[in-house]
Order: C-alpha cells, then structure tokens, then sequence
C-alpha cells in the first residue's frame, strides 16, 4: 500500500510499459482516514468529475477526467473494455424534445478513478485505445492535497415554485380527471424550486452536507467544472445488475417522520396501512413486473412492503429480484426499466404524455437515470432528491405519485418534505411558501373512496 504521490508514479510506470491489450491498470493506495475524499476531488482541476456512493456504502468512487464520451448507453456499453467502467446518466425528457438545453444522455470513460471499497482504496486508470499518454497527462494533473470543503454559509435570497400552488392544484385536478376517465392510472407530476442564493455554493460542499446528513442514499454529483454541476442523495435504485441476477424495487407512497419515538411509529403504521399509499406503491411494482417478464426466467417480487425511513420522511418499498436471460444488456435494461411508474406514471406513455403537457418546466436529469455500466456489473439510482447547479441559482427538484385519494394540499406538502432532502442544508427551514391550510402532512386527511390494493 503506498501513499497517493506513490501510487500515481507507480501507476505511470505501468501505464509506461503497458502493452496493447491493456485496458485498466490499478495501485492500492493508503488514503489516510481524515483525509476527505470530496475535498479531494473538488480540489482537482480535472473534468468532469463525478461521484458516487452506493446505498449501501459498498462503494464510493471519484470518477475524473474524460477519455471517451458517449450519448446513448449502447456505444457506451459496447466501448467497455475488461474492468472498466463508464459514468454517466440518462435524462428523464430523453424521450421528448422537451429539453433542448441538456443532454439527453452523457456518459464518460474516465481517466481516473479513485474508489474505495471493504477491501480497500484504489486509485485506477483507464487506457483509450492508442492513446495512453492522454492518461499520463491528467495523472499528472492530479493535486495531491485534499482541500477542506468550506461548510455552507450562503442563505437564500429568493424562492420561485414553478408550478406555484395555484398551477398545482389545477394540474392536480386535470390529473385526477383524467385518472376518472380512464386514460391514467397514475401520473407523477413534479415542482421546479429556484432558490437565488446570498453566496456561493458548490456542487461538491452541496454533496458534502448531504452526503453527511442524508443517510441510507446514493450520493452522486456529475460536475463539468467548479460551479455547475447536478448533485442528488436518492434513496431509490433503478437496478443493480451483477452478471444475469437484477435487483430492482418499486419505491412509493410517502409520509413524514414523526417527531419522536411514538409519533414516527404511528405515522409508520398508517403507512404501511394506507391504501393510497399501497396502491401507489402497488402501480410500481405491476409496472416493473410487466416490464421485466419478457426479460428475464424467474422474478420474485417481496410479499409486502417494508419501510424506508429517511430524514424527512418514510416511504413503502417492495424489492423485486430477477434472474435475467442471457443477452439482456445493461443498456436494454435502461431502456426497459426507465422511466418506472415511480417517477413517471401508468401507463408509462399516456402519464409521459400528460406530463409533458401540463409540467411547466423541463426535468432534465431530475428523475433521470445516474451511475455506471460495467460489463461484470452495472448500477443506476433514480436521480430524485436532486438539484442542479447553474448560472448562480440553485433548482430544487421533487414529485409526487397522483392517484385517486391525492389532494393538492397533501401532495404539495409531500414535495415540500421532499425538497427539503437539499434544501435543509441551506438552512431554508423559513422559506416554504404559503399554502392555504397548515396541514402537518399527518394521515388525517379524509379519503372519500375504497380501492383494491391487490
Ligand atoms: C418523484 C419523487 O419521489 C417518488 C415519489 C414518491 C411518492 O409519490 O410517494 C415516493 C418515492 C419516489 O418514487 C421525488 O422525490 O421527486
Ligand atoms: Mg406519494
């Protein structure tokens, strides 16, 4: 095990007397225990740079510099070479043409790689096809120091809610409309949050408040340089996929945390009794089933829902496992699985078509797809909880599944909870806008009707 300055002479050599075949080279590295692996990479001037925490803490990986970029997973795939890795994400609008401003789909070859494991650290470099001293030059670059993050100290000057509550609840009513016709089962519609700040903020001190406080989440941040750059701490995987076994989950049907022991207990009972909430729940995993089938030999979906508790709020989750037929690539199962009903709606193309209608804003990589395809291993997160850094203001994102039972008051106050997930971190506790009633988000909300919550 050597010291970082070690590794990245030894990883030189190797890279120095690599021949053609060599597609990766890798140096264990002793990464002192305080050293802080976001402050190290926001102090490299190398991009882009992405990072990513597995939920589970598995992983954490710093991802820099691009030696190949890719705008759809399939030549992103096929370009994978041995141990490699290529980073990146899909937009939610990748189907439309709804968002012309960002990249429906990017992903990269890094140049390096930085990770840790239970095993241990790893500094990692990948070798584009003839040109290897590209990857020579960004180790190069490479600061050996680890910056401090500075904590955040801005506060918020302005607040836009794009829809604002009114727009909300008659987008709300069409939804519920629509859902009594017929031509919607469920529609997941979402709220742009603004936030003009009274400082500066970076993606990577963003992602380090939220790294420290949101726990039982994938962290992630794609950066293109020091000021831009899209951060979210998801609790939701779109799949993990490890040779032909698949994991996936139908993560739906909110409600907040209590205050306190018992009040959390009795706000996760009714939860988990719910049956707006389990139907909601519900419509993700028949989608995900039907999704699958066609892909895969055996599919086991868990008999009931459990709990995800979460800072601000508890959500139901049922894991859904499948053992996939040979052939079914990552990329297809991107494809297949994204956007779930959890995010999107049922059925998928009618609740994307109402979505694209009556949302007032782009979702870019909001509800998107983030994490990596490998060819022993592939994972992505459904990036939710996410906020995307541009030009000076900061755009907080949540949505809320809407089926009958929804009401806009307690959907509105559901993205509020959901915002929070980042806006917290600003301390911005005083800035939600008004709404008519003040209600705590309790299940006290009278349900006119009885539903199969199969
Ligand atoms: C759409 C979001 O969350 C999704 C919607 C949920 C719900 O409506 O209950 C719960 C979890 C997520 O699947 C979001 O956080 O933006
Ligand atoms: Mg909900």
């Amino acid at each position: 095990m050597t010291g970082l300055q070690t590794a990245i002479s030894s990883l030189v050599e190797s890279i120095q007397a690599a021949g053609p075949s060599t597609h990766r080279v890798s140096v264990a590295v002793c990464w002192p225990e305080t050293a802080d692996v976001i402050g190290w990479m926001a102090s490299q001037p190398i991009y882009p740079q992405f990072f990513w925490q597995a939920r589970d803490g598995r992983e954490t990986v710093v991802a820099l510099g691009q030696l190949q970029t890719f705008s759809e997973p399939v030549a992103a795939e096929q370009a994978v070479r041995g141990q490699q890795r290529v980073w990146g994400g899909q937009s939610f609008d990748s189907r439309t043409v709804h968002n012309r401003r960002c990249l429906s789909a990017f992903f990269f070859l890094p140049a390096l790689e930085l990770s840790q494991t239970p095993q241990g650290w790893q500094l990692s470099a990948n070798l584009a096809p003839e040109h290897k001293e590209r990857t020579v030059q960004v180790l190069q670059q490479l600061v050996p120091s680890v910056a401090r993050i500075p904590a955040i100290r801005c506060g918020i000057r302005h607040r836009s809610d794009t829809p604002d509550f009114a727009q909300w609840s008659e987008t709300l009513d069409q939804a519920l409309h629509a859902i009594e016709q017929g031509a919607l089962d469920k529609v997941v519609l979402a709220r742009r949050t603004t936030l003009s700040l009274d400082g500066t903020l970076t993606p990577a001190q963003l992602l380090q408040a939220s790294r420290s406080k949101n726990h039982s989440s994938f962290h992630f941040m794609l950066a293109q340089d020091a000021r831009h750059g899209f951060v979210g701490s998801t609790p939701e995987r779109l799949f993990l996929r490890q040779a032909e076994s698949c994991r996936t989950e139908a993560l739906a049907g909110t409600i907040a945390r209590g205050h306190g022991e018992a009040e959390d207990y009795r706000l996760a009972q009714w939860l988990l009794e719910d049956s707006k909430n389990r139907y909601e729940n519900q419509l993700v995993v028949d989608d995900i089933v039907q999704r699958l089938t066609p892909c895969c030999s055996e599919l086991a979906v868990a008999g009931t829902p459990e709990l995800v508790k979460l800072r601000q709020i508890q959500h139901l989750k049922r894991s859904i496992s499948a053992a996939l037929n040979i052939g079914v690539t990552s990329a297809a199962l991107l494809e297949c699985l994204q956007p779930t009903a959890a995010i999107a709606g049922l059925p998928r193309d009618a609740a994307l078509g109402f979505i694209e209608t009556h949302e007032p804003f782009a979702r870019g990589w909001y509800s998107g797809a983030v994490g990596y395809i490998g060819q022993a291993q592939s994972e992505f997160c459904v990036a939710i909880r996410s906020a995307l850094m541009q030009d000076g203001e900061l755009h907080l994102f949540a949505g809320a599944g809407i089926v009958p039972g929804s009401t806009a008051v307690s959907e509105w106050q559901e993205l509020e909870r959901k915002t929070e997930t980042l806006s917290h971190l600003l301390g911005a506790e005083n800035t939600a806008p008004e709404i008519p009633m003040t209600l705590d988000m309790a299940p006290t909300r009278e349900r006119n009707r009885e539903r199969n919550t199969a």
